[in-house]
C-alpha cells in the first residue's frame, strides 16, 4: 500500500545538512514534490545545486536530514538501493555505452533493473521447454521494453546506432530512456540541457513534458526558458539554503530572486 497522503508528498527532502570541511554546502534544505508535479531547483552557480542531488540520490550522506519516497525512509540506503525503491538520476554527463547500439544500451538497463516478467504458468510442460520458452518469452518482453522505451524518448528510428555516433542531444535522450528503465516514482533531471542548442533544448522540454504523467520529477536547470515552461513549482537555492519556492510567476517576480540572479541568469 502506498504510503502517499493528500498531506504527504510523494517525495520529500527535510532538514537536509551538509559539511564540506566549515562549508555548510546544504544548510537546512526541505522540499517536496508531489506525483505528476515537475520541482524545477535553481539557483546560481555554487549554490548548492549538485551537491543537493549528490545527497539526494546517495552518492554524499547528509550530516542531517531526512530524505523519503513513497513513504520509504531513503536516507540509510546505498545509491542501488534508493533506484530499487524508486529513484532514479539523469547524470550531468552521460551514462550511456557510447560503442553499443542504442537497443543493446537499452536491453541491458532492462535487463539490470529486473524488467517485466511476462505471464504465462507453463504448467504441464517437460521442465527443459519450459525454462526455453520461458528464456524466450523473457528475452522478447526485454527486447519490447527496450523499443518501448526508445520509442518514447524518440530514439525508436535509431535502435542499431552505436550510442557514441549519436548527436548530442540524442545522446541525452537516450539517458532519460535509460533513467525511465528502473520505472522511477520520482527522476532527479541533473542539468538534460547542458551543452544543448536551443533546437534540441526545445524537443528535450517537450519530452520531459510527457514524462510528469507518470512520475513526480525533480529539475535541476540552468536554462531558464524550459525550467519556466516545464516547473509546476521552483525552490531557488542560495548559499546552500532554499531563499523561496513557490510557482513560476511567484519566482519570477520576486525581487530576491531578481537581485541573485542579476548579472548572472536572465530571470525576466
Ligand atoms: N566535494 C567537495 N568538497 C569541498 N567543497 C565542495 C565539494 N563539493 C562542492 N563543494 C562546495 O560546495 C558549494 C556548493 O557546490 P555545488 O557544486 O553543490 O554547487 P552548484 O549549485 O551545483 O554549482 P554549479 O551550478 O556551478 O554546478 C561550493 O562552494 C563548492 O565549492
Amino acid at each position: 500500500m502506498s504510503a502517499t497522503t493528500a498531506t504527504t508528498a510523494l517525495f520529500q527532502v527535510q532538514g537536509l545538512v551538509k559539511h564540506f570541511g566549515a562549508l555548510r554546502a546544504t544548510d537546512d534544505v526541505s522540499l517536496a514534490v508531489n506525483a505528476g508535479e515537475i520541482h524545477a531547483l535553481i539557483g546560481p552557480n555554487g549554490a548548492g545545486k549538485s551537491t543537493l542531488v549528490n545527497l539526494i540520490s546517495g552518492l554524499h550522506a547528509p550530516d542531517a536530514g531526512r530524505i523519503t519516497l513513497d513513504g520509504v525512509d531513503l536516507t540509510p540506503l546505498p545509491m542501488h538501493a534508493r533506484v530499487r525503491a524508486g529513484l532514479s538520476r539523469c547524470f550531468q554527463i552521460t551514462s550511456i555505452f557510447p560503442k553499443v547500439t542504442v537497443l543493446d544500451n537499452l536491453l541491458l538497463a532492462v535487463q539490470s533493473s529486473g524488467g517485466r516478467h511476462p505471464g504465462g504458468s507453463g504448467r504441464g510442460l517437460p521442465r527443459v521447454l519450459h525454462t526455453l520458452l520461458a528464456d524466450r518469452a523473457r528475452d522478447d518482453a526485454l527486447h519490447a521494453q527496450a523499443v518501448s522505451l526508445a520509442e518514447r524518448v524518440g530514439l525508436g528510428g535509431r535502435l542499431e546506432r552505436l550510442a557514441g555516433t549519436l548527436p548530442h542531444g540524442a545522446q541525452r535522450q537516450l539517458d532519460v530512456a535509460l533513467a525511465l528503465a528502473a520505472e522511477p516514482k520520482l527522476l532527479l533531471l541533473d542539468e538534460p540541457m547542458a551543452g544543448m542548442g536551443p533546437e534540441d533544448s526545445e524537443r528535450m522540454t517537450a519530452l520531459i513534458q510527457t514524462l510528469k504523467q507518470d512520475m513526480a520529477i525533480l529539475l535541476i536547470e540552468h536554462d531558464m526558458k524550459a525550467v519556466f515552461a516545464l516547473a509546476d513549482r521552483i525552490s531557488v537555492l542560495v548559499y546552500g539554503k532554499v531563499l523561496t519556492s513557490g510557482s513560476v510567476d511567484e519566482i519570477r517576480g520576486n525581487p530576491q530572486v531578481q537581485a541573485v540572479y542579476l548579472g548572472t541568469e536572465d530571470v525576466a
